[in-house]
């Protein structure tokens, strides 16, 4: 069984069902399971799940240009995990949501490759081409926002998560499956 884990921080409940569109994509691969944690409440053993997982996905809104608040605890506070490196050779992928279009999401995903490679991990990013960016493009359009390094939702400030739009949550499944996918080949060849 390949374990993927989803570490996410949501503090209005946006960026928690883009986690869920993550989940629902890792956890739809065969022979894989899929789980979510929430950074700003883990206890010793969800520590050490996340240390026994293949791969870990990072999701956190954006706050002011870059990760939450409390998803940059849960990085400082990884750093015990660094010391040792004990997530090296794991598979690493982000995902942000923020209310502007852009609203500096690449800050927020660049903070986590950076993150991610400190720990010796392998980032995965996106794999899709970008939607809505020709005249034929709609805001339906998978990967709408048109990143490559990780997934981005973009949710309106006045709206609740349940009006984000199925292109965002359908990208962010794409994101877990392909990391699922990339995890259990990563396994096969390990083996
Ligand atoms: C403190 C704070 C700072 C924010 N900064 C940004 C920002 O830099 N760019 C942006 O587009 N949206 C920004 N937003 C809007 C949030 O990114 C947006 O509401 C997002 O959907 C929140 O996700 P959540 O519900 O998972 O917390 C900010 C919101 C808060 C509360």
């Amino acid at each position: 069984m390949t374990k993927i884990a989803i570490a996410y921080h949501s503090g209005y409940g946006h960026t928690q069902r883009q986690a869920e569109a993550v989940h629902a994509g890792a956890a739809a691969v065969a022979g894989a399971s899929a789980k979510l944690y929430a950074v700003d409440a883990l206890d010793d053993a969800q520590w050490a799940e996340l240390d026994a997982a293949d791969a870990i996905v990072f999701g956190a809104p954006t706050y002011m240009g870059s990760a939450s608040a409390k998803f940059k605890e849960f990085m400082d506070a990884s750093s015990k995990r660094w010391f040792t490196q004990a997530w090296k050779d794991k598979l690493a992928a982000g995902f942000t949501t923020s209310a502007s279009q852009s609203g500096d999401k690449l800050a927020t995903l660049l903070q986590m490759m950076v993150f991610a490679n400190q720990h010796g991990m392998l980032w995965a990013g996106l794999g899709l081409m970008p939607g809505n960016n020709n005249s034929q493009g709609s805001v339906h359009d998978l990967n709408r926002l048109g990143g490559f390094i990780g997934a981005m939702a973009q949710a309106n400030a006045d709206q609740g998560a349940e009006a984000m739009l199925e292109s965002d949550l359908k990208t962010a499944t794409h994101l877990g499956a392909r990391v699922a996918e990339t995890a259990a080949a990563l396994r096969r060849g390990r083996n």
